[in-house]
């Protein structure tokens, strides 16, 4: 298991450490003198390099930006009051954490990475809170931000209510195929938080269309699985800190700065082994479907719900095999809710993809277009689940042309 003794409050390292920073990702062995002897050792070797050395400084940036809001939020959780929840027109509540959330990774992903070019796809904006009646609500959250950045002593600057409006807005980009658009759901699973349980700060950035690294805060997720919770002796450690880039593999630590392992998704063959998650949400994803597609594979155990991303984050380490995601005809699934999660899994060894199995396209501006749903697993198990979502698919349109 690689470990690296970083923590994601620590400032970003400056760009002459890159390459020795980068290094730990894998054991020194796998480049030995010997190895590199071998030339194709030696190609694959230099790829390594490069890749860990690219997007060094944004994910340290990315890592600090999710864990700061995610201090934010927990603050938030802790006092919440019923006078924080907000209506937007889609009627989904808002917190006065979202905003708050989504200023701070703004304006830590600006002190950190200085650009000309820095674009946000990001869930909120400031409309509700310019109007009347916002003011009070804007005070808070500003007070709650410069309290934010102000905690580790790391960031000397005060920031008035325009910068933060200024900052919630900086998420309006569109995105799209060129150029790097940083992603952000400020709180994924909105309705968990206020519950109380499970949620995330998703972080992601797009280079050209591809999304090249992910993090994902979860501060409610305890560091033993979610998914056989009785075998786990760390339940009561919560909150953890998933991050992957492109080429170099899914670390998960603390959100309190331990030392992040490197993790992978389970190796389990046979589908009747498996456990499947899907939203706690029924309204989000149709819970029937997946249980016909879970009776189809066999699988025996009950479907484990839970809000947000922490889903992705859970079947990158092994908790569960299988996720499940099939919202209602004519629901858009926005690239914030997938970007970070896909990333998470796919570099710990899975794939996800819509439910005809083609990849998932984050490059067609702020929504996904999709087959059906999401499909999530390793790649033992996809051409099976594939199978029987198809199967399920159909008998659902049968089943409905007969009522
Ligand atoms: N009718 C619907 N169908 C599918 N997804 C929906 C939905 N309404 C809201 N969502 C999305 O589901 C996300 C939560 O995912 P999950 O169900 O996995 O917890 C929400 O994110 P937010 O909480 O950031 O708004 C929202 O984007
Ligand atoms: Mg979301």
């Amino acid at each position: 298991m690689a470990i690296m003794a970083l923590n994601p409050l620590a400032r970003v390292p400056k760009p002459h450490l890159h390459f020795s920073l980068s290094i730990p990702h894998r054991s020194s062995s796998s480049f030995s003198r010997q190895s590199l002897l071998n030339p194709s050792r030696r190609r694959r070797a230099a790829s390594f390099m490069a890749s860990a050395s690219l997007y060094h400084k944004e994910l340290a940036a990315a890592k600090r930006a999710a864990s700061l809001a995610a201090r934010l939020c927990q603050a938030v959780q802790k006092a919440i009051l019923i006078s924080d929840v907000q209506s937007k027109a889609d009627k989904s509540p808002v917190t006065v954490a979202d905003y708050g959330s989504q200023a701070v990774v703004s304006l830590v992903l600006k002190m950190e990475l200085p650009s000309e070019s820095f674009s946000l796809v990001a869930e909120e904006d400031s409309g509700d809170l310019r109007n009347d009646g916002g003011q009070d609500t804007l005070k808070r959250i500003t007070k709650l931000v410069n309290d934010t950045l102000s905690m580790d002593g790391t960031y000397n600057i005060t920031v008035s209510e325009e910068d933060v409006l200024a900052a919630i807005d900086s998420g309006k980009s569109e995105g799209g195929p060129s150029g790097q658009h940083w992603v952000l759901d400020p709180i994924d699973g909105t309705k968990g938080f206020l519950r109380g349980d499970q949620y995330a700060i998703a972080l992601a950035l797009l280079d050209e269309g591809k999304v090249v690294l992910g993090v994902l805060a979860c501060p409610n997720l305890p560091l033993g699985s979610i998914g056989n919770p009785d075998k786990d002796t760390s339940q009561n450690q919560t909150g953890c800190l998933f991050s992957a880039k492109i080429g170099c593999g899914t670390d998960m630590q603390l959100l309190n700065g331990s030392t992040a392992n490197r993790i992978h998704v389970t190796s389990i063959e046979n589908p009747a082994d498996a456990s499947i998650f899907e939203s706690y949400e029924a309204a989000h994803s149709q819970h029937d479907l997946s249980s016909s597609i879970a009776q189809k594979l066999g699988v025996r155990a009950p479907p484990v719900r839970i809000d947000s991303q922490a889903k992705y984050g859970a079947l990158a380490r092994g908790d569960g095999a299988i996720y499940l995601r099939f919202p209602r005809p004519g629901y858009r699934e926005k690239i914030w809710d997938h970007a970070a999660g896909c990333i998470v899994v796919s570099e710990a060894g899975g794939v996800a993809t819509d439910a005809a199995g083609n990849d998932l396209d984050f490059s067609k501006g702020r929504y996904l277009d999709l087959d059906t749903g999401i499909v999530v697993t390793n790649k033992k198990l996809m051409p099976s689940l594939l199978n029987a979502v198809q199967h399920a698919l159909k008998e659902q349109i049968q089943n409905a042309a007969l009522l």
